[in-house]
């Protein structure tokens, strides 16, 4: 029998979220053994989301700020993803324009480098406290991505190019065409429609939308570290 065509599924996202860092993982884990899907990478500029989109920062809000903190913190336990709040997250969070540019730089010329060099962006910023200001720092990261030193060299001149700079902007339009307001934005292509999903906490409806099965969440506790970066994630099982 043939095997079921994979739907594709879009992921809009910005390594400054951490919500966006759960989603991000969650889908790479399970895109063929779960949802069977087509998962695109599509960085775009979050910043850019919430200023055409008329929206906010939600740690602006005070209560939330104070809340977020604590929710990533459990959050991070849940998936085993070694989220850390950073110190000056005040510094970050108006700060990844460039980041953004050269992760599209790098996706542009080389995108099996993409998936890697976003989760070192992230280990670098939500694990380690570690700056993302100068290009000293992408290129470390990109080191750790397994980039060689001529692609890296490359990325770090392209960044500033014109249609490195309109590609990003393109995915941060396309996001906002299907209604994003924040991070992480995720399309699913359904039968020559488009669903949207805002959020990391979505995946049981992701999966319905999907035809596939609903998902149990991780069942008595069994957490396996998974792959080489020393990422675990909770096991998880089909039900009906
Ligand atoms: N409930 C969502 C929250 C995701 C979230 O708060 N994302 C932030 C960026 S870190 C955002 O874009 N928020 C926009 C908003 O809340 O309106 C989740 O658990 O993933």
């Amino acid at each position: 029998m043939a095997a079921p065509m994979k739907k594709t599924v879009e992921l809009f996202y910005d390594v400054v979220s951490p919500y966006t860092w759960i989603g991000f993982e969650v889908l790479c884990r399970y895109r063929t053994k779960w949802l069977n899907m087509d998962l695109q990478l599509k960085p775009f500029f979050l910043g850019g989301v919430m200023k055409e989109s008329g929206n906010k920062p939600p740690a602006m809000v005070p209560n939330k700020g104070v809340y977020m903190i604590k929710d990533i913190q459990r959050l991070g336990k849940y998936y085993g993803i070694p989220l850390n709040q950073p110190k000056d997250f005040g510094s970050v969070m108006f700060g990844t324009l460039p980041v953004q540019r050269f992760l599209t730089a790098v996706d542009m010329a080389h995108p099996e480098y993409t998936e890697e060099l976003s989760r070192q962006f992230w280990f670098r910023i939500w694990k380690n406290d570690e700056p993302v200001t100068d290009p000293q720092h992408y290129a470390e990261a990109a080191k750790k991505a397994g980039l060689c030193d001529d692609a890296i060299a490359t990325a770090l001149k392209r960044m500033k190019d014109q249609d490195v700079k309109d590609r990003l902007a393109q995915y941060t339009k396309q996001a906002l065409d299907e209604g994003a307001f924040g991070s992480p934005w995720i399309v699913a292509h359904i039968n020559g429609k488009k669903e949207s999903i805002f959020g990391s906490d979505r995946f049981p409806i992701l999966a319905m939308l999907l035809g596939k099965r609903r998902m149990a969440w991780p069942i008595k506790g069994i957490i396996e570290a998974l792959n080489k970066q020393g990422i675990c994630f909770g096991k998880f099982f089909e039900v009906n």
